[in-house]
């Protein structure tokens, strides 16, 4: 409830149309509570008197006071509208904002599926609460109170009708609004789950399809959909329970004041035109309940939806930038002392006791088996994850001592899975770098063994690129991965294992271009011949490093890198 109403702030710029709205429903309801008075007047005064003149003054009268209203309650929707859309696109944008800069330990303890739910579903859920709220929580109780009170001063006699039976439909309603409340929010969770099937499926198509799990997934899914076809069967059904019983109570008014009135007549203290505009208020009674109760509950459907929002946009940084804006060159470029990492809070240690440093201008290889913490240790470097024990040097300054942004312009990082962004070729090149020109554009395409696909491009730089790069094969992705970095003319350059799908000629071209820079290079591969040229090799196992040297000294002092360079093919491949 306190995240709605934190949340509620987001109006705030747009409060005259927020205000214009619920203004013009007043209008609107009280043309609406009008016409039964005027009904009532006609006939009791006019009809019963049979004076034409006085029922076509009412008729006309009737007419203007619809129109009225309907004047009232289409500006009502289309101001109340545009506050609430203005008011959503907001808190999207810096919802969204927020997300992009979570730390890499956030987004794993969110998970994508979550987040999806919480940028698309919940901002759509608090949008139609807060429309509803514009729309009709100012008609709901004007109706109700405007009716109750013109009951009590034209029909008392069925006054009492009305203190009996409007309790009951206030027990009715909030006990359905509470119910429906906790089942809304098992909705949201089935919801998340539904995502993250989704986007787990989607993302990977190709192996469902490649290893025949869709009748797996297809079933994980069902299970999923089930749950939330469950839960929202029960949350309707609650609903669509609360209106007859509503009614039944209504119903029951009407029976009551009929009789009650049929007495009243023949006694003549109440006339039939009362009797009718009565059974009007009644139904009016109800529908205020009714409208009033069902804003009520999108309100408490959006609470959880404001939570999480909420959770999302203020969660606590838990990597908290530096100061230091100027990257000197020092001799000693990188260094690692002490390092261990965990990637959850009490887990166990994925690196320990990392020691090594690279001189500028140097080449560092890592190898080691799957899962011994090689990719883990490049991203530690531009501070996707920190550190939880140790430290990391970066030109003798420790990375955490940084603003983000300086520490991650020294570095050109080319990650294991080569994501490319819908776009451009151009527009993903200059990412690397923003003003890059289209030379140097050429020229790093050309280094990366990417120029021979592109020139074959009608549009060249200028071909689009579907999203994650899928009109590309995996060697070209790796490719272009790899002449965005080098456009960046990093201080340090990180690949990892960004040539497993390039082919051997195409792979010693950039392994050439790589030796021609002056970058310091940490080069992670599991194949030999991707390291072998390294001045420096560290050997990684279970997350530590069991040796250090270079190829040669390695092959005669560290049994897991013969034990690599063997399965590999061993002195026949060199
Ligand atoms: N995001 C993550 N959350 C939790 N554990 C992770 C995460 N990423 C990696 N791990 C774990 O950390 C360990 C080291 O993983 P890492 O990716 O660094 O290994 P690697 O040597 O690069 O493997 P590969 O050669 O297969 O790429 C593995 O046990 C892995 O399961």
């Amino acid at each position: 409830m306190r995240s709605f109403g934190r949340l509620l702030n987001y109006i705030k710029p747009y409060w005259f149309l927020a205000c214009l709205g619920p203004f013009l429903m007043f209008i609107e309801v009280s043309m609406d509570l009008l016409q039964p008075t005027i009904m009532q007047h006609m006939i009791d005064n006019a009809i019963a008197n049979n004076n034409t003149e006085l029922t076509i003054q009412l008729g006309i009268s009737m007419i203007i006071v619809a129109i009225i209203g309907l004047i009232g309650g289409v500006g009502c929707s289309i101001f109340s509208t545009k506050a609430a859309v203005h008011f959503s696109t907001d808190i999207r944008k810096d919802v969204f904002n927020r997300i992009v800069q979570f730390s890499s330990r956030d987004v794993d303890r969110y998970g994508s599926g979550k987040l999806i739910t919480i940028v698309s579903n919940d901002i759509s859920v608090l949008q139609r609460a807060v429309l509803m709220t514009l729309k009709v929580f100012v008609r709901g109780p004007l109706l109700f109170i405007g009716s109750v009170l013109i009951v009590f001063f034209t029909a008392r006699e069925l006054f009492p009708i009305v203190m009996i039976a409007v309790p009951i439909l206030f027990i009715i309603i909030i006990y359905f609004t509470k119910k429906s409340a906790s089942l809304f929010e098992k909705v949201q969770v089935a919801i998340d789950g539904i995502n993250t099937r989704l986007q787990e499926n989607l993302a990977g198509i190709r192996v469902v399809k490649a290893f025949g799990r869709e009748n797996f997934e297809m079933k994980r899914f069902a299970e999923k959909n089930n749950m939330l076809t469950k839960v929202n069967i029960s949350a309707e059904q609650l609903i669509a329970l609360m209106m007859p019983l509503l009614l039944f109570i209504v119903n029951l008014g009407i029976v009551a004041a009929l009789w009650l009135g049929v007495i009243k007549v023949d006694g003549g203290t109440i006339e039939v035109g009362a009797i009718l505009a009565f059974i009007n208020y009644m139904t009016i009674i109800m529908n205020g309940l009714m409208s009033s109760s069902h804003v009520l509950m999108l309100i408490t459907r959006a609470f959880p939806s404001a939570n999480r929002i909420q959770e999302v946009l203020t969660v606590e940084k838990d990597m908290v930038d530096g100061e230091h804006t100027i990257a000197q060159q020092k001799e000693e470029h990188l260094l690692f002392k002490d390092v261990a990492f965990s990637y959850s809070k009490n887990g166990e240690y994925v690196l320990k006791n990392i020691n090594f440093t690279i001189q500028r201008g140097k080449t560092l290889g890592i190898i080691g088996p799957t899962g011994s913490g090689k990719t883990t240790i490049a991203k530690l470097i531009p501070r996707l994850y920190d550190v939880d024990h140790g430290q990391i040097l970066l030109n003798g300054v420790d990375i955490k001592s940084y603003t983000k942004e300086t520490l991650r312009k020294q570095i050109g990082f080319v990650s294991q899975r080569a994501l490319l962004f819908s776009g451009t070729i151009a527009d993903n090149l200059k990412d690397g770098r923003t003003d890059a020109s289209l030379e140097e554009m050429k020229q790093a395409a050309n280094d990366a063994c990417a120029v021979e696909f592109i020139d074959k491009l009608d549009e060249g730089y200028e071909y689009e690129v579907a999203q994650g790069g899928k009109n590309f094969s995996g060697g070209q992705r790796q490719r272009l991965s790899i002449a965005r970095a080098f456009i960046r003319k990093p201080d340090l350059l990180i690949l990892d294992d960004s040539t497993s799908a390039v082919d051997a000629l195409s792979e010693k071209g950039i392994q050439h271009a790589l030796n021609q820079r002056h970058s310091t290079k940490v080069i992670i591969s599991s194949k030999i011949s991707s390291i072998r040229e390294a001045d420096e090799i560290i050997v990684l196992h279970e997350g530590e490093i069991v040796a250090k040297g270079n190829h040669e000294t390695l092959l005669e002092e560290s049994e897991v890198y013969k034990e690599i360079y063997q399965t590999q093919g061993g002195a026949g491949h060199e």
